[in-house]
């Protein structure tokens, strides 16, 4: 039997065991469905699992080149399984959650530094759940960059996973299973066309992956995020409901350090300009590192690096303040080229690390260009487990919902400086220019009581939060 015939007998076979039902469904983010997949019944039917993984060997497996085969939690995981015994191939078992004891391993099985795995699942939406394993194998330092699915429901997931640097192959779009069923009158021609046009409203642009990076809320980007400071931060500010990053632009440290003890509990996120502080001190850091492991915000050096990457990996490692050894995250020009990020991304002293790039700036008649912006983002991708996101002013920079805004320039009032920093309010950074840690400078250290400015801008921001993700927007 050639394998089209397969394909379609695969196609009936799930339909006559409910694995695809036509009606009115809800999908689990609230959206109206009139067609649903449940292929989590196929355990129950030996020929039809024979099938499909015959069907995935054939298509794709055969003449691949790969170390390690993992399924996706857990429909997909018997599959993998028969894949591994059938194209002899190790296999790796992802754990939901790490273990509470022992080893507490997430990624179970034998493997080496390096080696690259194939990624298996049964349908994709958003390819969310694709990307969660992608992220806890990559972490392990596994290459994950390709994934293989029985069911591509064409809304946004392949493109998703492009962006994560993960080609995605598919059995069957949901068109051509729809076709299939329509051509063998398993459906009426009218439900087939119900679906297609269901299809085209989800495919719609209000729907596509760009918009979803401002409507996801922060807990659900944690798991999309490929960069491990970028996810520590989508769960402070998801736990402690703040996305405000207070830049303590002070030149005392004990002033900084008091106005923390103070304002820490309120914000994500304490951004410096180490060289800017006159009494300077390794002791300093030595506070500012428990306040930031008692109050639970993290630290972003505010460095701009902008030379060629010798002379940054220097300036990041060694003089006076290593910042290595402190900065969860550091901001970076994409000027000088490439060079930079291999350079940050090469400094062998550091558990988890994390760049901002500057796509954009605040500040009045500054020379970035739209091209300038493009380039950066693109340079970006090349570094998925290094970048934080984007310093930037608007919400098109960027799509990845894994990746983070953070929009210096805000104030209660929008207004300028008198050396040209124009500040926008909260409602415009975060409802209309997409901006997700938002920085606020003089706005509260200048203020008469701080703290209670800080509170402000805490409510006010997560107020404007709030409002986009919860999609009540005017
Ligand atoms: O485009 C940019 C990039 C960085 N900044 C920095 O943010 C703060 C803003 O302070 P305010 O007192 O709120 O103006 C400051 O440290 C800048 O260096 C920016 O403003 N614009």
């Amino acid at each position: 039997m050639s394998n089209e015939k397969k394909l379609e007998e695969l196609a009936l076979n799930l339909f006559k065991i409910d694995a695809v039902k036509f009606g009115d469904f809800m999908t689990k983010s609230g959206i109206k469905t009139p067609v649903y997949f449940d292929l989590r019944v196929i355990v129950s039917y030996p020929d039809i699992m024979e099938l499909i993984s015959v069907l995935l060997y054939d298509f794709f497996i055969k003449d691949k080149k790969c170390e390690q085969l993992c399924g996706v939690p857990y429909t997909a995981l018997p599959i993998a399984t028969l894949l591994s015994v059938k194209a002899k191939t190790s296999m790796l078992m992802r754990r939901k959650e790490a273990k509470s004891y022992g080893t507490k391993k997430v990624i179970e099985g034998h493997y080496k530094q390096g080696d690259s795995c194939l990624i298996i699942e049964d349908v994709v939406t958003s390819g969310s759940s694709v990307l969660e394993t992608v992220n806890d194998l990559r972490k392990e330092g596994l290459k994950a960059e390709e994934a293989i699915v029985i069911l591509d429901r064409e809304q946004g997931g392949k493109q998703n996973l492009a962006t994560n640097n993960v080609q995605m192959q598919s059995l069957f779009t949901m068109t051509e299973l729809i076709n299939i069923l329509v051509k063998n009158k398993k459906i009426s021609e009218q439900i087939g066309k119900d679906v297609i046009n269901y299809l085209s409203n989800v495919q719609a642009p209000k729907s596509a992956p760009e918009l979803e990076r401002v409507l996801l809320p922060y807990e659900k980007r944690a798991k999309l995020a490929t960069n491990a400071v970028a996810k520590q931060l989508f769960d402070i500010m998801a736990i402690k409901k703040t996305n405000l990053c207070l830049s303590v632009d002070l030149t005392s440290s004990t002033k900084i350090l008091d106005l923390l003890e103070k304002v820490g509990e309120h914000v994500c996120l304490v951004k410096t300009h180490i060289d800017i502080i006159e009494d300077y001190t390794s002791e300093f850091i030595l506070q500012l590192k428990q306040l930031a492991q008692r109050l639970n915000f993290l630290i972003l050096e505010d460095r701009k690096y902008a030379d060629i990457g010798n002379t940054v990996l220097l300036q990041y490692s060694k003089g006076l303040y290593k910042v290595e050894q402190w900065a969860d995250s550091v901001t970076c020009h994409s000027l000088p080229g490439e060079g930079i990020l291999k350079a940050l991304n090469s400094s062998t002293n550091v558990i988890s690390r994390g760049v901002f790039l500057l796509a954009e700036m605040s500040s009045e008649g500054n020379l970035i260009t739209p091209d300038y912006t493009e380039a950066t983002v693109k340079m970006a991708a090349k570094y998925p487990e290094l970048i934080t996101g984007f310093v930037c002013q608007k919400k098109d920079t960027f799509k990845d919902p894994g990746l983070i805004q953070l929009t210096p320039g805000v104030q209660l009032e929008s207004s300028k400086d008198e050396l040209g920093q124009v500040y926008n309010t909260p409602e415009k950074v975060i409802l209309e220019n997409g901006a997700d840690v938002i920085v606020v400078g003089r706005g509260i250290v200048a203020a008469k009581n701080p703290e209670s400015q800080a509170i402000i801008y805490k409510d006010t921001l997560w107020r404007c939060y709030m409002k986009r993700v919860s999609g009540k927007m005017e």
